[in-house]
């Protein structure tokens, strides 16, 4: 397959090396504000950059009718004019939060566990995420879709940052930035008597980067909007 990355920092590096090594060929690397690139030749495009260059990237796959899968985050305001237009061209795109298997499986472990506390009204709940200092947006994607995953399973109507005054409705996310952390998840039930907590730990980027190329593979000939529950066939 021959792919472009839109994108070639910490994880446009990455997914070259997956890619590679799963007999694909990088054709295009795009890693500045510069929309005079060719995708002609290019059967999907992999954007990971930046949170203000993300809409602008997968416009331009609907355009010249490029398969894009986007794990860019920090843009989702457009995410539902992304899809209109998506299909609007009949174009083929994927955006995920987080593309790894473990993440995945944990967002839907996420879910259950909100149904089932749901009814336990002496436990409140706390979210946190820690990733490394370079990252531009908070909370990160990943804790905003575990938040929506608890918040269609529960009575709880929103998140936000936390900043020490959340009321019982909502769902306070403390995000935190540390030297070199590649992405680390934490849900917590707390009670008098005891806490439940479930967390997913990234070791490094290949379990996005992975995710990623398995998405491209998957989407390649396919036409509409998809995630990575479809990819995965959770
Ligand atoms: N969904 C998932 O599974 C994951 C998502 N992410 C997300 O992916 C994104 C990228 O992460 P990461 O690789 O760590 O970040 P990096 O900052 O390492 O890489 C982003 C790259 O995009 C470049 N860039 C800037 N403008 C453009 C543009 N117009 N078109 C293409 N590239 C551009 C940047 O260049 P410059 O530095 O010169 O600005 C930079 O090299 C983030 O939003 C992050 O949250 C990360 C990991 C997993
Ligand atoms: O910026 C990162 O690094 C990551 N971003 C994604 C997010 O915002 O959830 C996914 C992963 O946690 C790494």
């Amino acid at each position: 397959m021959k792919i472009a990355l839109l994108g070639y920092g910490k994880m446009g590096k990455t997914i070259e090396k997956i890619a590679t090594e799963r007999g694909h060929t990088i054709i295009l690397k795009v890693d500045k504000d510069d929309n005079d690139y060719d995708l002609s030749e290019v059967d999907v495009a992999i954007d990971f950059s930046i949170p203000s260059a993300a809409v602008q990237n997968i416009t331009n796959c609907f355009n010249t009718n490029t398969p894009v899968i986007s794990g860019t985050t920090g843009w989702l305001d457009q995410y539902e004019n992304m899809v209109a237009l998506c299909n609007e061209k009949k174009g083929a795109f994927i955006y995920a939060s987080n593309y790894s298997l473990g993440v995945n499986l944990f967002f839907e472990l996420n879910k259950k566990l909100a149904k089932m506390m749901n009814p336990l009204d002496t436990y409140g709940i706390t979210m946190e995420e820690i990733h490394h200092t370079q990252k531009l947006d908070a909370p990160s994607g990943t804790a905003i879709t575990l938040a929506e995953g608890i918040i269609e399973n529960s009575n709880k109507s929103a998140w936000e940052l936390d900043n020490g005054n959340a009321n019982g409705n909502t769902i306070p996310i403390t995000a935190k930035r540390i030297e070199n952390v590649p992405g680390t998840h934490t849900v917590s039930y707390t009670s008098e008597v005891d806490d439940i907590e479930i967390k997913h730990t990234a070791h490094n980027r290949n379990g996005f980067a992975l995710g990623a190329v398995v998405a491209a593979e998957w989407i390649k000939d396919k036409t509409g909007v998809f995630n990575m529950k479809d990819v995965l066939g959770l």
